[in-house]
């Protein structure tokens, strides 16, 4: 997917009005000019932003209908996808991230783009205190899917889904989160990468016992 063909997909799926571009046109920006300070995307993707990053992070929306209820994102990082997500739809986004010097560049995103709906802590997720059950639950390249399980089930509830971004090694990390969780999930090719996958995964119980 070129650059401008990921811009076009963007328009097409979502709609986007002229202060949704600028605002997605000024996190790019900001991410781009913080990587001089700290390493949050690789350098190698620098000019492929819209179709690795934003178009990669936005396709999430499509695996999960629109709910009001919040989506916790899990090792943030730069935002991806969680700020992509707070600008594309009203819900709330909350960022799970555990180095203080991300957490303090996603503070300034949500201030510059005065983005209501997000909000982030600094905190790992295996120790973060949630308020309230995870609706759906997000998480791009932060765990292998059986340490992601592991890590998150406390904040689940009964109905929680995860909606996951997984490279090609996605069916390996099915297998061995099978070894530990039983679980229900569906796939979607990735539109940015057809051998990756979006994973859904719901009704998570550990082998042996302890459910979401
Ligand atoms: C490879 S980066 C991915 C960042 C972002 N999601 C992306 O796709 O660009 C993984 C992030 O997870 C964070 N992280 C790792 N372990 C964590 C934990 N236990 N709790 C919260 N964040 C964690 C790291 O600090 C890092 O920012």
């Amino acid at each position: 997917m070129s650059e401008e063909e990921a811009r076009a997909w963007l328009q097409s799926h979502f709609d986007v009005s002229r202060e949704t571009w600028d605002a997605l046109e000024r996190y790019v920006a900001l991410l781009l000019a913080e990587t001089a300070k700290q390493n949050l995307i690789a350098a190698s993707t620098h000019d492929h932003i819209w179709a690795r990053h934003i178009v990669d992070s936005a396709q999430l929306l499509l695996s999960r209908p629109q709910t009001k209820a919040p989506w916790v994102d899990v090792g943030s990082g730069a935002g991806l996808p969680a700020i992509v997500l707070a600008l594309l739809q009203p819900s709330p986004v909350i960022m799970i991230e555990s180095r203080r010097l991300r957490v303090e560049f996603l503070r300034s995103v949500i201030d510059v783009l005065s983005l209501t709906n997000a909000s982030v802590h600094l905190a790992k997720v295996e120790s973060w205190n949630a308020p309230q059950r995870a609706a759906t639950i997000t998480a791009r390249a932060y765990a292998p899917l059986a340490k992601l399980l592991e890590t998150t089930l406390h904040m689940a509830g009964k109905k929680t889904v995860w909606v996951l971004p997984k490279g090609r090694q996605w069916q390996n990390e099915v297998a061995a989160a099978r070894a530990m969780w039983q679980f229900v999930f569906h796939v979607e090719q990735s539109v940015t990468d057809s051998e990756s996958a979006i994973l859904t995964i719901s009704d998570v119980k550990a082998k042996g016992g302890r459910k979401a």
